[in-house]
């Protein structure tokens, strides 16, 4: 018999399991559907264990760069701890009997198997019928997805998944792939002795950011032993011994380990879509100002493809609880969505690029400052790589976009987050004052350029 609830949620990403639990607390019964782990990716092998590698990886980086700086200091690495910590502190050893219960405390009711649509408004797992008065919320996110590559199908290779699970840092490592996941996962194993060489089919790093914030990236790896290939074409795969190879034509890469980072797909095939009138077969499932997706359907975080990101996922979720719930408020926007990729040194950046904003034919205008030639990219000096450009509208008199490259780039970008999403504009901005000697002070000599 047909169980009825007011609404199911399908997949418990981030914002799925923060949407079900606040649809519970408002009153609605709501039953939430999750195949894996509750709290989706970020949490067990994505945001939340990768940083804790970052922030591993940086001790032992500015651990050697105490000579010269501070006296002397002997660092070695050891992956042990950063294993454990992912294990213990972060995953429970991939357990996440901690997240289901705060969820159920909420009052949902929590239904372990894969969802899927088979009427408007009917959701199934595994032969249980779930019946939702007002709706279905998707949010069954994305999964890694390889490239149709001669025999890379038969070989060993990691994920984001197994390289969040390794146990010991690889001797060697080829990294297919030179988006956000491979250059944070290079620099991580790279600074625990690994030999690492990433391999980028595009013509730089990061293809999604300023072409800059690529550029810096590839002399900082370079600078750091890491080998970076880009506008070379995989050929083919093969295993030999315990070695991978990438074919590069005639040539061959070889390492211990492969990580293949080469991007995602959704999470869309066998959901039932075809019933309410979507297509499975899509990039991303498209949405309004409500995060509604069809009628009784509402969809959010990377499946609706308006950036992969936990931040989005939450922001997308607190929109369609809102919808749901019949209450007023903004539809949403992606005007002023930040983004940080964890590198050393960090890439925030917010809102449009320089080419983007030229694809939307917009009058544009760039400045440029770079933070080793400000007072406290001076004083850093070790380690102080980074620059802001500013990415402005001149008729509208406001930044469309920013990035802050640099030590503590994600931080230095809050700023510049506000500036774009408030729409100050660049007058006001020249007029503010900006604390010396700090890294976001060179915001103020990006303004500058930008008359120039
Ligand atoms: C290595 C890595 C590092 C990242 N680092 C960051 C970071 O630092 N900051 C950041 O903001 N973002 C980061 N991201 C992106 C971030 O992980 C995602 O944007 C985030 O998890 C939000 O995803 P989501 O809400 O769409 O769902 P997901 O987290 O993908 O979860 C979807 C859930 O739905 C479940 N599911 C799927 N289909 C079904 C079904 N039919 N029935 C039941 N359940 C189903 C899945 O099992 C899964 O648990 C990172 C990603 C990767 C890969
Ligand atoms: N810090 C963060 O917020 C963070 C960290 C990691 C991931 N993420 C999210 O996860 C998403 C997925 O990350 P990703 O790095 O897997 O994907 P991506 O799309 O960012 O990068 C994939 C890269 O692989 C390259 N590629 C594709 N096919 C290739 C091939 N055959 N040979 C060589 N290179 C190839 C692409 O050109 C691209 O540069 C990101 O877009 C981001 O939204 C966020």
């Amino acid at each position: 018999m047909a169980e009825d609830v007011d609404v199911v949620v399908i997949g418990l990403g981030p914002g799925g399991e923060d949407a079900a639990g606040r649809l519970a607390e408002a009153g609605l019964s709501v039953a939430a559907v999750e195949s894996r782990l509750v709290g989706g990716e970020c949490p067990y092998y994505a945001c939340v264990p990768t940083k804790m590698m970052v922030r591993a990886a940086g001790l032992l980086a500015e651990g050697g760069r105490v000579p010269g700086m501070a006296g002397s200091a002997t660092v070695g690495p050891d992956w042990a701890p950063v294993a454990k910590r992912i294990r213990v502190e972060a995953t429970d050893d991939w357990d996440d009997t901690a997240a289901a219960d705060r969820l159920t405390a909420k009052g949902v009711t929590l239904v372990r198997g894969r969802g899927r649509i088979t009427a408007p408004r009917e959701v199934t797992v595994d032969g249980r019928v779930l019946r939702a008065r007002r709706g279905v919320l998707l949010n069954t996110g994305t999964s890694p997805a390889a490239p149709p590559i001669d025999g890379l199908d038969g070989l060993p290779y990691w994920t984001n998944r197994e390289a969040v699970e390794a146990t010991e840092a690889p001797g060697s490592l080829l990294v297919l792939g030179g988006g956000v996941v491979g250059v944070e996962m290079a620099q991580v194993f790279s600074r625990f002795g690994t030999r690492v060489t990433v391999v980028e089919a595009g013509d730089r790093l990061l293809a999604n950011e300023e072409p800059e914030s690529g550029d810096l990236l590839r002399r900082v790896f370079e600078r750091e032993g890491i080998g970076v290939r880009t506008g070379v074409k995989v050929t083919g795969t093969s295993q030999e011994g315990g070695e991978l190879a990438l074919h590069l034509g005639d040539e061959r890469l070889t390492a211990d380990r492969l990580l293949v980072a080469t991007g995602r797909r959704p999470n869309l095939k066998g959901l039932g879509l075809d019933v309410v009138g979507l297509d499975e077969g899509a990039r991303q499932i498209p949405v309004d100002g409500g995060m509604r997706a069809a009628d009784g359907v509402w969809a959010i975080g990377d499946i609706t493809g308006k950036g992969a990101f936990t931040h989005v996922s939450m922001y997308q979720a607190s929109v369609a609880v809102r919808d749901i719930l019949g209450e007023e408020g903004p539809p949403a926007s992606y005007r002023a969505v930040p983004r940080v990729t964890f590198t050393d040194p960090e890439i925030g950046s917010v809102g449009l690029t320089e080419a983007q904003a030229r694809d939307q034919n917009l009058p544009v205008r760039t400045g440029t400052a770079q933070i080793p030639e400000s007072a406290r990219g001076w004083i850093h000096k070790v380690g102080n790589d980074g620059f802001i450009k500013l990415v402005a509208n001149p008729e509208w008199g406001t930044l469309v976009g920013a990035t802050a490259a640099g030590p503590s780039g994600g931080e230095v970008l809050g700023a510049l987050a506000v500036a774009v999403h408030t729409e100050a504009t660049t007058a006001a901005l020249r007029e503010m004052i900006y604390a010396y000697p700090t890294f976001h002070r060179a915001i103020e000599a990006a303004l500058a350029d930008l008359d120039a």
